[in-house]
């Protein structure tokens, strides 16, 4: 399975994470070779596909912004609170960003992103995230939301790499651009320490919930890819 080299990460990756990485690798290696990925990346994807994808990750977004804010009141110290206070903001904000651009490209508009149906595959994932949020401990919770941020910047990063330089002229510049901007580094970084912190002051049975918390969001994001490539549907 593909995944970046450790070395070429520009961020730290504490013990904790590497084991959860670890736990998850095949699941994570899996989504750099999905086919919506490559496709994404080759800029042939499909508008349809595209826009289906957009408009299910803008209510993905909303949930993972739900599942920060309930960490942030679990957290005891202010400065962990404030981290992911801001960590929620940010996936609003970005949701609103990228969408004003491909919204109006693709045409959609916000009332339509709230009145579609969520799919099976999206709603386990965030049922996931929030179910984690409020019944796990909070190195759980944290462990559940990791993926999220890590697998896409690693994708970005990995992407732009493989491009060399996105052309203005691909249809998915922009959100190419997003994932591998650097400043998602500095994120990433203070995300790993906190739960790197939460893992030494839970007790072996949480870390071992949480390794598998963070595995579970690892496939629900492959799984993520899958249901916007086939248009998943409710089967009944
Ligand atoms: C499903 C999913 N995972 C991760 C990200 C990265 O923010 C996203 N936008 N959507």
């Amino acid at each position: 399975m593909q995944e970046a080299p450790a070395a070429t990460r520009p961020f730290t990756v504490p013990p904790f994470a590497q084991a959860c990485l670890e736990a998850a690798s095949d699941a994570w290696g899996a989504s750099f070779q999905h086919p919506f990925v490559r496709a994404l990346a080759e800029g042939t994807l499909d508008a349809e596909r595209f826009r289906f994808y957009q408009m299910q990750d803008a209510r993905y977004l909303e949930a993972f912004a739900d599942a920060c804010s309930l960490i942030a009141t679990r957290c005891v110290r202010p400065d962990d609170k404030l981290w992911f206070i801001d960590a929620a903001r940010l996936a609003l904000v970005v949701e609103r960003e990228l969408h004003a651009g491909y919204g109006k490209k693709l045409g959609y508009t916000l009332e339509d992103v709230a009145r579609i149906e969520l799919t099976p595959n999206n709603r386990a994932y965030q049922d996931h995230m929030i179910a984690t949020a409020v019944r796990g401990t909070l190195v759980e919770a944290v462990a559940a939301i990791t993926p999220c941020p890590w697998l896409y910047v690693e994708l970005g990063q990995h992407l732009a790499r493989e491009l060399g330089t996105i052309p203005d002229t691909h249809p998915y510049a922009d959100w190419l651009r997003m994932y591998s901007n650097p400043e998602f580094n500095t994120y990433m970084d203070n995300l790993l320490e906190r739960l790197e912190r939460f893992a030494r002051e839970a007790d072996d049975a949480a870390r071992a919930r949480a390794k598998e918390a963070f595995r579970t969001s690892v496939r629900y994001e492959w799984m993520f890819w899958q249901q916007a490539w086939e248009q998943q549907r409710w089967p009944v």
